[in-house]
């Protein structure tokens, strides 16, 4: 029998133990082994092994080995890719061994991957994307006709061609930028009719992952907006599959040959347009240390310098409370006065703030007069968008760790005539403070979507 007789060949005379599966070739799983199911049931492996898995090639004789001696034919191959031999020890070195399937090794750590350097998620960070998508086309009818011993003129039995498949934009969290979308998309064409009636097969649809926040254009127009994970926005249809033969029968036509070629698909230039879904934005200048505190906040790292417009790209951090909500801030890149003619890296930017339901405008508070970059701040924003200054913010004075800081802390706030949270992003001084009215803005914009009927965003 097969799997005796590998036995002696591999365990070159050791006697061993019944409870042991022994490795030796590997082997693929017959179909004459498998029941109605498909599957079998190897032991001292949890999962069923379907036909065309890995198994160790020898099992020990001394167990009911009825159901797996027909199991030990036939060479290495498995459907899902998997290969089992992998995890097994080398051919000619039989070793005891008490799993046969992948499950058994989930304890084993993955090869490590190393984080993305700043610079890299930079340059993969794109927050506009101009993509020309068309359509499947659709297949084409046939023209043929049913012809068998006996019955020459059957009639025509041309089928339809299958229609051709869409291009569909889908949200998925896991998809951070539009960098992965590529400039161009075509869908898949449905397959041409066949004889016999048969109508072909439709294309399948051709799905784009898109980040949560996008916005697609047409021209000047919104058509679109993606900012939930799962949506979904069929970005070109595909083309109708053409008609056979047989649809074209009638009274006086009972032999026609027409059939139709399919439809092209749907072609469009879309615009996508990422705007950053957060619930709090973070406006300053550059160097105000938005970045320094995104990061002792969160869990995002951004780059950190002494030098302006660090940051050229948003970064989102998520806050986590021990109530388990949880908070996302973005840091945006810095303001500079005269942004709106385009100063220092301009307003475009600025998109990312217009779905933050609050803002936390972050000054420094070692610079004289820190009250004017607040100023500078807020009408650098009106310019912008109307009313975009005055939705519910914090003002947050950086940097007090600083001896000059604390001097300019009291007229800040007496300028301003409203509460100003100083903390030292580099010390970590009164974070907490900043931390709890999050807290409460967060609590208040819930309070206020769920009182309208809307869903609160949730990250
Ligand atoms: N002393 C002190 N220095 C700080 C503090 N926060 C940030 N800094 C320093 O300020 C400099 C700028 O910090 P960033 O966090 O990069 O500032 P930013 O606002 O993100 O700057 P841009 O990305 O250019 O807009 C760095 O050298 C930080 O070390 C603080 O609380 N105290
Ligand atoms: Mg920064």
């Amino acid at each position: 029998m097969g799997a005796r007789g590998s036995m002696s060949l591999s365990g070159g005379g050791q006697r061993e133990s019944p409870d042991v599966l022994a490795w030796n070739t590997p082997r693929r799983l017959s179909s004459a082994s498998f029941g109605r199911s498909g599957l079998a049931q190897v032991p001292y492996c949890p999962v069923p092994l379907s036909l065309g898995d890995m198994i160790p090639g020898r099992l020990s004789s001394a167990r009911p080995w009825t159901m797996l001696e027909g199991i030990m034919r036939g060479a290495v191959r498995t459907p899902a890719g998997l290969r089992l031999s992998r995890l097994l020890p080398q051919q000619g070195h039989p070793r005891p061994l008490s799993m046969g399937c992948v499950d058994c090794t989930k304890h084993r750590e993955p090869p490590g991957k190393k984080p993305l350097s700043e610079k890299k998620l930079k340059k993969h960070f794109v927050d506009c994307r101009r993509v020309l998508v068309r359509g499947g086309g659709g297949g084409s009818g046939m023209s043929c006709f049913h012809s068998e011993p006996r019955k020459e003129f059957g009639g025509p039995d041309g089928g339809d061609g299958g229609s051709g498949g869409h291009v569909i934009l889908r949200v998925d969290r896991q998809v951070k930028s539009l960098s992965s979308v590529r400039s161009q998309y075509q869908g898949f064409s449905g397959e041409d009719g066949g004889s016999k009636n048969c109508s072909g097969r439709g294309g399948a649809a051709l799905y784009i992952r898109v980040p949560v926040g996008t916005l697609v254009k047409e021209g000047d127009k919104v058509i679109a907006d993606l900012s939930c994970p799962g949506d979904e926005y069929i970005a070109a249809h595909g083309g109708a599959g053409g008609k056979g033969n047989r649809f074209f029968l009638a009274n006086d036509n009972r032999a026609p040959v027409t059939c139709t070629p399919g439809e092209p698909g749907q072609e469009r230039v879309l615009h996508l347009e990422l705007k950053t879904v957060a619930h709090a934005g973070m406006v300053g200048f550059p160097n105000a240390g938005k970045s320094s505190l995104l990061r002792v906040i969160s869990n995002a790292k951004p780059a950190v310098a002494s030098y302006p417009f660090t940051t050229l790209k948003p970064h989102v951090g998520i806050v986590h409370y021990a109530d388990h909500q949880q908070l996302a801030v973005a840091d945006i890149p810095g303001i500079i006065q005269g942004a709106h003619q385009n100063r220092g890296l301009g307003l475009s930017f600025l998109r990312h703030l217009e779905r933050c339901r609050f803002l936390l405008f972050v000054v420094d508070l070692a610079l004289p007069e820190p009250w004017t970059q607040l100023e500078h701040l807020k009408y650098e924003l009106e310019k912008y968008k109307e009313g975009l200054s005055s939705r519910p913010h914090v003002v947050i004075g950086n940097k007090i760790d600083l001896p000059q800081a604390r001097a300019h802390l009291a007229p800040l706030q007496a300028h301003l005539g409203q509460e100003v949270i100083a903390l030292s992003a580099l010390t970590g001084e009164n974070l907490e403070q900043l931390l709890l009215h999050l807290k409460v803005l967060y609590d208040a914009y819930v309070e206020a979507e769920l009182g309208q009927g809307c869903q609160p965003l949730r990250w």
